[in-house]
């Protein structure tokens, strides 16, 4: 069998991945950890074209598909909007969606980022 390389990891992507362990601290129901599906949510992939969740942006930091910071952080408003798009505005996944917005945008705030980008060399 041929031994997968593994992969030297960059410093983007390892600045990617605690924020990654950041935000997901921030959804303890785990609303947010899978893909939604259309057997727990009815119609969801004919309203919502571009689904999001944490389990896609981890494998696509694993697969280093993010150039940047801004390109994960369009990720993370992509699920949470999907989430206030699909789900009706007094609903749990919108309430827990909004909250998530917030504390995450917070969190990746760039004045708040100063610990995270001494990360990189
Ligand atoms: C009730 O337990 C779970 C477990 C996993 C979920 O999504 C991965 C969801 C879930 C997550 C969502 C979202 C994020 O819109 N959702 C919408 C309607 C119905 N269920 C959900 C709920």
């Amino acid at each position: 069998c041929v031994l997968r390389q593994r992969q030297e990891r960059t410093p983007l992507q390892r600045m990617l991945d605690q924020l990654l362990g950041l935000l997901e601290k921030k959804d303890p129901q785990q609303f947010f950890a899978w893909p939604v599906t259309d057997n727990i949510a009815p119609g969801y992939s004919s309203i919502i074209t571009q689904p999001m969740d944490f389990s896609t942006m981890r494998q696509k930091i694993e697969d280093n598909q993010y150039d940047n910071l801004q390109e994960f952080i369009g990720d993370f408003k992509l699920m949470c909007t999907n989430a206030m798009k699909y789900n009706h505005a007094e609903t749990i996944y919108y309430k827990a969606s909004k909250k998530l917005l917030h504390a995450g945008t917070k969190i990746m705030q760039a004045d708040k980022l100063g610990w995270v980008l001494n990360l990189i060399p």
